[in-house]
């Protein structure tokens, strides 16, 4: 009998003291309803519960263990690193191998600055930007995520699409009126909105794969285009690649759709599991950083020498044997092409976006291309999809509004079973 007695017993205490029982909101199954599943190990593709149940895992910590959890090498690299002290607070050799690391598989970067999260990652990258420029305004895009800086949180994806949040309290008006906002897609509202802030822009900021409104692909030209408007407007152009960083491929978005970005973020894989995120781009750019220059940018555990070891572990495992992102994208059109068969056998109205290892169902009658269509289809139908999944041992994200993630330790019965289990769960909602 499936019991999560235990997860419910943790759950109730957890929420005396931690708001909301969680350390961050989306884990907290608000936008499903239910007891978030207090998870006690994983081990490969699976995850086990507080109440000894196995789980096949799509969330993968939200992207960073593509190789699987408790990857050997991984492991031992943290275990072998954590006996001569967890961080210093001074540079390492260890931290130039990471920085050389990350050049040699993207390299357009320049010069990279480690810091402990996509958030300050995304976050200094814009200060950078500004810093840069000397202009104030920005563009992001509806229903993208950037971390939860201030400037970000207009009309952002991720939780606080998941819970409509339209407006986050304690962000001043001094801070939003600089961030601008368009449709994912619309490159003629770009178009417009920088002619009306004329020299006043000093980046446009985007996921070039977007992961926190589900999974939404760029269409064909978009993001050429604008890199064009960017490079006419001397606007910095930053991908964020938090998520698709070394997950999309080595190169991560940059090399997937030919662009190259001005700056480009990075987080999640680049740890391994660990805190890491970074940024980085071209040099007269990123010259402009503390200490060579005056944007500030600083973090006491930035670089540590066990994130780096997880991290540098992890991208020379995926740099040393890129046969792994061919088998994620095989395994994921594998289970995008199961997938279509039961959800076309059910009739259910659905569209699936995918590209490399990230995939998304939205359980929609038309495409679905940018946050307004995304936020237009059965939400309530995934929520009750999500339960009879999880009933059945598959762990998706606890949201419409995220992309599931693949990780290269799932097996073809894995996804066999993921498909099959979808065709029981459209049968029973
Ligand atoms: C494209 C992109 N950019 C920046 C971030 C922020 O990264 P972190 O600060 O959470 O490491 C993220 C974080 N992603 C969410 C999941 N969609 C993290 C999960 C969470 O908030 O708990 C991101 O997806």
């Amino acid at each position: 009998m499936y019991s999560i007695d235990n997860s419910q017993q943790l759950f109730n205490r957890a929420q005396q003291s931690i708001p909301g029982g969680v350390n961050s909101p989306v884990r907290a199954f608000k936008s499903v309803g239910g007891t978030p599943l207090f998870i006690e190990k994983a081990k490969g593709a699976y995850l086990y519960d507080a109440d000894g149940n196995q789980y096949i895992d799509f969330i993968a910590s939200w992207g960073p263990m593509i190789l699987g959890h408790a990857y050997e090498p991984v492991v031992k690299a943290i275990q072998e690193k954590a006996v001569y002290s967890t961080s210093y607070g001074a540079p390492t050799a260890l931290e130039i191998e990471m920085a050389e690391l990350i050049k040699s598989m993207v390299p357009n970067v320049d010069l990279v600055r480690m810091v402990s999260s996509g958030t300050e990652a995304c976050m200094s990258a814009l200060r950078l930007a500004r810093g840069y420029t000397g202009r104030n305004k920005f563009i992001k895009f509806e229903g993208c995520y950037h971390g939860h800086a201030d400037a970000f949180l207009v009309k952002a994806g991720s939780g606080l699409a998941t819970f409509n949040i339209q407006t986050v309290p304690g962000i001043t008006a001094g801070v939003s009126n600089d961030t601008l906002t368009c449709a994912y897609n619309d490159l003629a509202a770009v178009e417009q909105l920088v002619a009306a802030n004329k020299g006043e822009i000093a980046a446009i900021i985007i996921e070039p794969v977007a992961g926190n409104m589900g999974c939404i692909l760029p269409q064909p030209g978009f993001i050429e285009g604008l890199r064009k408007i960017c490079d006419a407007e001397s606007i910095v152009f930053i991908f964020d690649e938090v998520m698709t960083g070394f997950r999309l491929a080595a190169g991560g978005a940059q090399h997937h759709l030919n662009v190259n970005a001005d700056l480009v973020t990075y987080g999640k894989v680049i740890g391994g599991g660990m805190p890491v995120g970074a940024f980085g781009g071209k040099r007269e750019i990123m010259e402009k950083i503390a200490p060579l220059g005056n944007v500030y940018q600083a973090g006491t555990l930035s670089g540590n020498p066990i994130a780096m070891i997880a991290g540098y572990t992890t991208l020379s495992e995926l740099k040393n044997n890129p046969s792994i992102y061919t088998e994620l994208e095989q395994k994921t059109v594998y289970l995008r092409d199961g997938l279509h068969k039961v959800l076309q056998a059910s009739g259910t109205p659905y569209v699936i976006n995918q590209r490399g290892s990230m995939i998304s169902i939205h359980f929609s009658d038309h495409p679905v291309t940018d946050f307004a269509t995304a936020a237009s289809a059965n939400n309530e139908l995934f929520k009750k999809y999500f339960h009879a999944m999880l009933k059945r041992g598959i762990y998706l994200p606890p949201s419409a509004f995220e992309s599931w993630f693949l990780n290269n330790a799932l097996t073809k019965e894995d996804l066999d079973k993921t498909i099959t289990a979808t065709a029981e769960s459209l049968q029973e909602i």
